[in-house]
């Protein structure tokens, strides 16, 4: 199988709790890219909002994804190539970060909401309350067919995800390339 050599930017999305950042970490240093969590990119007003239960409006998504379209942006035209954790939720926030480039692609994080809420129950030390899952799940646009995401059932261990996801997307396994 030869590597598609034009992907530059992957977008790991999904609701809270879905593993964007354990899977993004993961599948960047598989497939030697940069990787970054799109909720460092959040201003500290939408943190302190979600941290005391409330969801975000559009209004406040808006800048945060504009500054993560941004990144991709640099990153695409200038490397390095990205791994970039961001839940993208809707169909329009997605528009906004791919801004029709045939060499970013999207990775959606798909499970059942049992599954995601056990996890996120489990999960210590993160901002995001558990109980914003229901608005998240609410809010979730999943990707239609021409939007070539490929969908990933996160009911199955961070290396088998991310095997799957090499596999799809035609990646490069750097960390399986061993010299003599
Ligand atoms: N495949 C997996 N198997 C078992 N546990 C997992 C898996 N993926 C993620 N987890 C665990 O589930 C929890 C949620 O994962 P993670 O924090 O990566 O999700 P997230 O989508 O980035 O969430 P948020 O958007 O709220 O930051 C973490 O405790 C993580 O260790
Ligand atoms: O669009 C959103 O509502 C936010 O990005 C959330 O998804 C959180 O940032 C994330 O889930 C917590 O880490």
């Amino acid at each position: 199988m030869t590597s598609d050599a034009n992907i530059k930017i992957i977008i790991v999305m999904g609701v809270s709790g879905s593993g964007k950042t354990t899977i993004a970490r993961a599948l960047a240093s598989r497939i030697g890219f940069a990787m970054r969590d799109g909720d460092d990119d959040h201003p500290p007003a939408n943190i302190a909002k979600m941290k005391a239960g409330f969801p975000l409006t559009d209004e406040d998504r808006l800048p945060w994804l504009k500054t993560i379209a941004d990144t991709i942006e640099r990153h695409a035209e200038n490397g390095p190539p990205l791994v970039i954790a961001c839940s993208a939720l809707k169909r329009v926030y997605r528009t906004l970060l791919v801004h029709g480039r045939k060499d970013v692609r999207i990775v959606f994080l798909q499970g059942s909401v049992e599954l995601i809420a056990q996890r996120l129950k489990r999960r210590g030390g993160h901002f995001m309350p558990p109980a914003l899952l229901e608005s998240q799940l609410k809010t979730l646009e999943p990707p239609q067919p021409d939007e070539f995401a490929i969908s990933v059932d996160i009911d199955a261990s961070v290396e088998r995800i991310v095997d799957k996801i090499v596999a799809a997307l035609d990646l490069p396994d750097t960390s399986r390339v061993r010299t003599p």
